[in-house]
């Protein structure tokens, strides 16, 4: 059985001032492929393509088995849905006539039609509405409908243009759950957004475009992206011993600003923040707020340009027959890097050393198996303790 739903290959697509391409890349049966970018990428164009909106290109698209360029293409989209925002405001029908007739085009099962209309309509809140014209509909309400249109069919793969935009937090809140739902049950969904943090979670694999090329296809692991957080202080900070701290730690200090007395630090795993705390605790250095900066089409490009950073360097190394002083320092760097990968995946026996030391915190018994700079935090914590109880 074939385990890609999409396959692009050697896909170019050209208009007259812009090159969507060459794109290659799959989408896994069962998993969340988003597909992103800044405006103006090809996102679109890349998702017209899949439907069959875009029939004119170069290279091959095949769609649930059928090639989109031989004569059976159009059988592709009776296994798939489609959202796109559309524009309602000619109608004169009201929706539940639109809906039923929909179903029949759609090719939604004849029995089944009623109950699915009446579900729908009663999901989105707009059951209220039925008998209204879809044209007085307001710009949410009409996004609901298409939602109500890419959903009714029940198909096991379902793309999804940006089908946040339009709708109120609580709304796009319910969409995720429905998203989270579907990929439960192994359904494949495509998705674009430019909310990418309200769907990060959610995603498998990226496809990520920037001005028609594709720079980046692979999963969450793949493209090593670090969670961007920004702690603020009382006081000044001493940023400069705060760095040493985390040499050796899986986190990254991005900057300190003294106006607002805040740091960025950045991580790729969420364990790691503990460390933070402990320093703080160390420290004596009480923190006013913490904030987790949302995901957007920075982070990613900056987690491919750290990920091409270090691409370049293996190369140069390999490509360098007798090894200068320069190669052997990046050799010396990328063995740091290597120990470190190393670290990190001995990361959750270095977390179980570290939660058992917060149990023993009551420092009724000798803490076992800690690194010295914890244990120091911990017991500069203790002589503050028993000093306050003298
Ligand atoms: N029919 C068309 N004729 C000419 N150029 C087009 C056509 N469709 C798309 N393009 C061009 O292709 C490029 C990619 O457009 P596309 O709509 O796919 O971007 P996008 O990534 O979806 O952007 P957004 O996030 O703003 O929706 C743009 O430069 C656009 O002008």
């Amino acid at each position: 059985m074939e385990n890609y739903v999409i396959e692009f290959k050697n896909y170019v697509k050209k208009f007259k001032n812009t090159k969507i391409g060459p794109l290659n890349f799959q989408v896994e049966k069962g998993k969340t492929t988003a597909i992103l970018g800044a405006s103006g990428s090809g996102k679109s164009v890349v998702i017209k393509t899949m439907i069959g909106a875009i029939s004119n290109f170069d290279g091959e698209v095949k769609v649930c088995g059928y090639s989109k360029k031989k004569r059976k293409a159009h059988l592709a989209n009776k296994d798939i849905s489609f959202y796109t925002q559309m524009d309602f405001s000619l109608y004169e029908m009201n929706v539940v006539t639109y809906l039923k007739n929909m179903c029949i085009v759609l090719g939604v099962n004849k029995k089944s039609i009623n109950h699915k209309v009446d579900y729908w309509l009663d999901f989105f809140d707009l059951k209220k509405d039925a008998h209204k014209k879809i044209k007085n509909f307001s710009w949410g309400m009409q996004n609901r409908l298409s939602l109500i249109l890419s959903l009714i069919k029940d198909t096991d793969v379902i793309i999804l243009d940006e089908p946040g935009a339009n709708l109120d937090s609580s709304w796009r809140n319910k969409m995720r759950n429905l998203l989270i739902d579907y990929k439960n049950r192994g359904r494949t969904i495509i998705i674009t957004s430019h909310n990418i943090d309200e769907i990060n979670d959610l995603i498998d694999y990226y496809v990520v475009l920037e001005k028609g090329k594709l720079v980046f296809t692979g999963t969450k692991l793949d493209l090593n992206m670090y969670a961007k957080y920004k702690m603020y202080f009382y006081e000044k900070f001493d940023y400069e011993s705060f760095q040493k701290f985390l040499s050796g730690k899986n986190i990254k200090a991005f900057k300190y600003d003294e106006l607002e007395n805040s740091i960025v630090f950045a991580t790729n795993s969420t364990k790691e923040i503990n460390w933070i705390f402990l320093y703080l605790i160390k420290e004596t250095t009480p923190i006013l707020n913490l904030v987790k900066l949302p995901v957007n089409m920075d982070s990613i490009y900056k987690a491919l340009e750290d990920n091409n950073d270090y691409q370049k360097e293996v190369t140069q190394i390999f490509q360098n027959a007798v090894p200068d002083k320069k190669s052997l320092k990046l050799a010396e760097k990328l063995e740091k890097k290597a120990k470190k990968e190393m670290e990190q995946q001995n990361l959750e026996i270095e977390d179980k050393k570290y939660y058992k030391t917060l149990e023993n915190s009551n420092f009724s018994k000798p803490i076992e198996n800690i690194e010295s700079k914890e244990l120091n935090a911990l017991e500069d914590i203790k002589d503050k303790k028993e000093a306050n109880n003298n």
